[in-house]
Parts: C-alpha cells; structure tokens; sequence
C-alpha cells in the first residue's frame, strides 16, 4: 500500500506531468517525484517533448545521489524500451531506485512494460495508484489512442447569430489552446496550436485540411502526432464532425446578461444533443460552459481542456 508521502508524491507529479500536456504529442505527458530514502523529495521531472528526456531520466537528474535506495513516484509505467531516450526502467536500476510507486499502466509498453523489468532486479513496484487523478492528465492521450483519432473539442461563442469562432473575440478562450496540439479554425485553416510547441519535426499537419472528408483529416491528424484538436466554433465547421460523433467536448461561452434579460435559448439549444455539462465557471464577461459527449467509460471528460 502507498504511504501517505508517497500519495502527496503522485499528486505532485500529476500535478507536474500537465505542463507537459500536448506538448509532449504523440508522446504522453508524464510527471515523476524522487523521494529519499528517508521518503523525502529531493527531485522532480516531468517529459517535456518527444526526443527528450523522460519524466524518471529529468527527475533522477534533479535527485543525484539522494535517489540511492529511494522511491520512484510516476504517473505512468516506466518505459522498457530504448527510444529518443534510454529506458526509464534501467535508468530507475541504475540509479540504485528501491521502490517505483506507479498511476496507469503504459497501454503502449512494447513487449513487457517496465513493471516486470523492474521486479526481476528486485525493486519493489506498486501500480494503481491514484489511477483515477492521474488520468485527469494522461486520459486525453489514451483515449485518443484507443480511437485511433485525435480527442475533438469544439469552441463557440454564443452570439445573436448563432455560434462563433471564440479565440478572436474572447481572450480568456485562448488559454484551451495550452492543452492542445493543433486547431482548425472556422475559415478553414490548420495551425499548431502554441506554434512551435512540440519541437520541430514532432507533429505534421496537413497543408489543405479543407480538401479532406473530416473523418480522413482525423486520421491524418492522428497519424501526424495530432492527440487533441480544437475546432474553433462556426456551426458549418462543427456540423459533419458532430453529425459523424467526432466532437468528444464542447466549450460554449455564453456573453454576460442583465439579470433580468429575456430568455436566451436559442434554436440550437445550449449545447449539442448528447453532451452533459462537466463545469461551469465565469470568465472576464462570459460564463464557459463545459460539457463531454455521453459515453460510457471514457476518461478523458477529466482533462483540463474540457
Ligand atoms: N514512463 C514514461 N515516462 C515518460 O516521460 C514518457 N514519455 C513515457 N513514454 C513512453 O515511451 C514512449 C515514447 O518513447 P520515445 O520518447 O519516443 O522513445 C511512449 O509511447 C510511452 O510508451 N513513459
């Protein structure tokens, strides 16, 4: 069982592994606490960009010789596998790591995951830990791995003509674009969401999107590293990703009213058929309302872009 310490580690790693949040595409955002042996901090790390390091490799470094005998806290199974950066499991042995406390399992481990690795050298290893708050994070990036499609969050303004495209008429909006990899704006337009993000070479957008059936530039996207989309308002853009059941959540900012302002319902209603509202909260002169597809199991109604 995780020890008190060790819980308050995961949460500060989960905490951590979000400012890697689609920057780190196609790769997950991952955060990783070193306690000492004496089960005291003393490093954190988080994964920043495919092509560099892991969370466990950028943590390690920060502990030094204080991880000797330590704990390993990290939000997803170490990696097992030598890729753009060596793998987590044997730089967590080699670092003399006694225990690696683990959230999620990797679903893309190649072979065996790093949980067996680890057991063979004798590190005591312990998975499911805050599965559930660590997912808040990493669940856009498995889900859209299940779906083999990007996560689609679509953004609108509420406005006397219907809905429009929010980044240009409503500051607060542009945060969304933090925990995304890309959007597609309403005239039609494809860029990285926060240019240059992800480092070069790391996503690859098509240059037409518009000639794609919206289904085909999904997988597109998908294939180009793309993990979350944004679609920035504008019914026309919306209707066949909605129509097809490609949009996964909805962001809808409803302007400020006098209290005692008509009824605003619209013919559209306030949002799609099919989505339940996950927050609500009030912006400088809007209230964002938030809202997730209905579907079952799916986790990724807990990530911070919706
Ligand atoms: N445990 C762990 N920590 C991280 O910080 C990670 N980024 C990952 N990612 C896993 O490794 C794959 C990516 O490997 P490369 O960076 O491309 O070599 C990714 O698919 C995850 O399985 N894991």
């Amino acid at each position: 069982m995780a020890s008190n310490l060790e819980l308050q580690a995961m949460r500060r790693a989960i905490a951590l592994s979000a400012h890697g949040l689609a920057s780190t595409s196609p790769n997950p955002p991952v955060g990783c606490v070193i306690l000492d042996a004496a089960g005291q901090p003393v490093g954190e790390g988080y994964h920043a960009r495919k092509g560099e390091a892991h969370a466990e490799g950028n943590a390690l470094l920060a502990a030094g010789a204080a991880a000797k005998g330590g704990t390993a806290v990290v939000t997803l199974e170490p990696c097992n596998h030598v890729g753009h950066a060596p793998a987590c499991r044997q730089l967590l042995i080699d670092a003399g790591i006694a225990r690696v406390v683990i959230a999620v399992i990797d679903p893309t481990s190649r072979g065996e995951g790093g949980v067996v690795e680890l057991r063979k050298a004798g590190v005591s290893v312990e998975t499911d830990v805050l599965a559930e708050e660590a997912m808040l994070v990493l669940g856009g990036w498995r889900t859209a791995l299940t779906l083999n499609r990007p996560i689609v969050t679509l953004v609108y303004a509420e406005t006397a003509e219907g809905r429009m495209s929010a980044f240009n008429r409503i500051p607060s909006s542009r945060d969304l674009l933090l925990s995304a990899d890309a959007v597609l704006y309403a005239d039609g337009h494809l860029e990285e969401a926060i240019p240059r993000s992800h480092g070069p070479g790391m996503i690859h957008l098509p240059e037409s999107p518009i000639r794609l059936d919206h289904r085909d530039l999904l997988k597109t996207l998908h294939t180009g590293g793309v993990r979350r989309l944004l679609l920035d308002g504008g019914s026309d853009l919306a209707a066949p990703f909605l129509a097809a059941a490609l949009v996964d959540h909805v962001v809808a900012y409803l302007p400020d009213r006098g209290p005692s302002a008509p009824p605003g319902i619209n013919e559209q209603g306030l949002i799609p058929d099919g989505f339940y509202l996950t927050g609500i909260d009030r912006v400088p002169r809007y209230v964002k309302v938030s809202a997730a597809r209905n579907d079952g199991e799916r986790q990724d109604h807990l990530s911070p872009s919706s």
